[in-house]
């Protein structure tokens, strides 16, 4: 399923959040979404989302307006994996999973009896089998990550946004979540800061700076030495190994 956001645009506080984004992410495709501390990434995926009404401006799933999909069934389309998105309720991981399958339509639904292995087979895909009666809040900050991925795996949509879905894993974790969340074959968009997890696993990147995005392309067109001074003022130099993989090396600030 593909997902199109065409020349968004956002006021928030008095502000222009974002200016205008075109952002597609094909059907299949693992798209990053790369830039700085505030430019934009997460009020970008929050509109696409539908959590964040934008001023100007449109989302499509496969070409149809978000505002012609009845709620229930853009539930079943897309799943959002946001940042702190905790439970403030002190719920069991099994309920916290649960909570994906109440998402695609109600828990009255007609299938809701057929949950418990979706959200069993949830949580053993994010590495937690076994966890399911422990409290949410006794889990490590990894740990609440993971199972707020597997909260939206239960929710069997097509397409995944996903807020820096690797932001508190450690280096196994993130590329384990990464190679299971690619394995999908679902459509993703995901902000992602790390660089090199970006550029081992999209396919295509899209840099936004000050809500406009300043370049967009494979991780090797978009991850150039150029690019990053100018999004991020660093320099870096983005280097291939021997199978190909793409590494981005930091100079620490101030030296040449
Ligand atoms: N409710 C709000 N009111 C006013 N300004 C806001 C609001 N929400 C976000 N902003 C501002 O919008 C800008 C973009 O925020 P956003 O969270 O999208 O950035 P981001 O690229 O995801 O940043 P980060 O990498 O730090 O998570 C920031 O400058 C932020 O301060």
């Amino acid at each position: 399923m593909k997902i199109t956001a065409q020349d968004l645009r956002v006021q928030l506080g008095g502000r222009e959040i974002l200016r205008g984004l075109d952002i597609t992410a094909e059907d299949g495709q693992f798209v990053g979404i790369i830039g700085p501390n505030g430019s934009g990434k997460s009020a970008l995926l929050r509109c696409i989302g539908q959590i964040l009404t934008p001023a100007a401006g449109a989302v499509y799933l496969d070409g149809r307006p978000a505002a012609d999909w009845p709620p229930r069934e853009w539930a079943r389309k897309l799943g959002v994996v946001a940042r702190n998105d905790g439970c403030s309720f002190d719920f069991t991981v099994g309920e916290v999973v649960s909570m994906g399958r109440g998402l695609r339509g109600g828990f009255l639904r007609k299938d809701a009896g057929e949950d418990g292995p979706i959200v069993r087979e949830a949580i053993a895909a994010v590495g937690m089998a076994g966890c399911e009666e422990r409290r949410f809040s006794t889990l490590s900050g990894g740990e609440q990550q993971r199972i707020i991925l597997a909260r939206a795996l239960a929710q069997q949509t097509p397409c995944l946004l996903l807020d820096e879905p690797t932001g508190r894993l450690d280096v196994r974790r993130q590329m384990e979540l990464m190679d299971l969340v690619k394995g999908l074959g679902k459509t993703v968009l995901a902000a992602i800061q790390d660089l090199n997890i970006a550029a081992m696993y999209c396919d295509r990147l899209y840099a936004v700076k000050d809500g406009r995005v300043v370049a967009e392309g494979t991780p090797r067109e978009v991850l150039t030495e150029e690019v990053i001074r100018a999004v991020y003022q660093v320099d870096a130099q983005a280097l291939a190994d021997r199978d190909g993989v793409l590494h981005i090396l930091f100079r620490p600030l101030g030296r040449r």
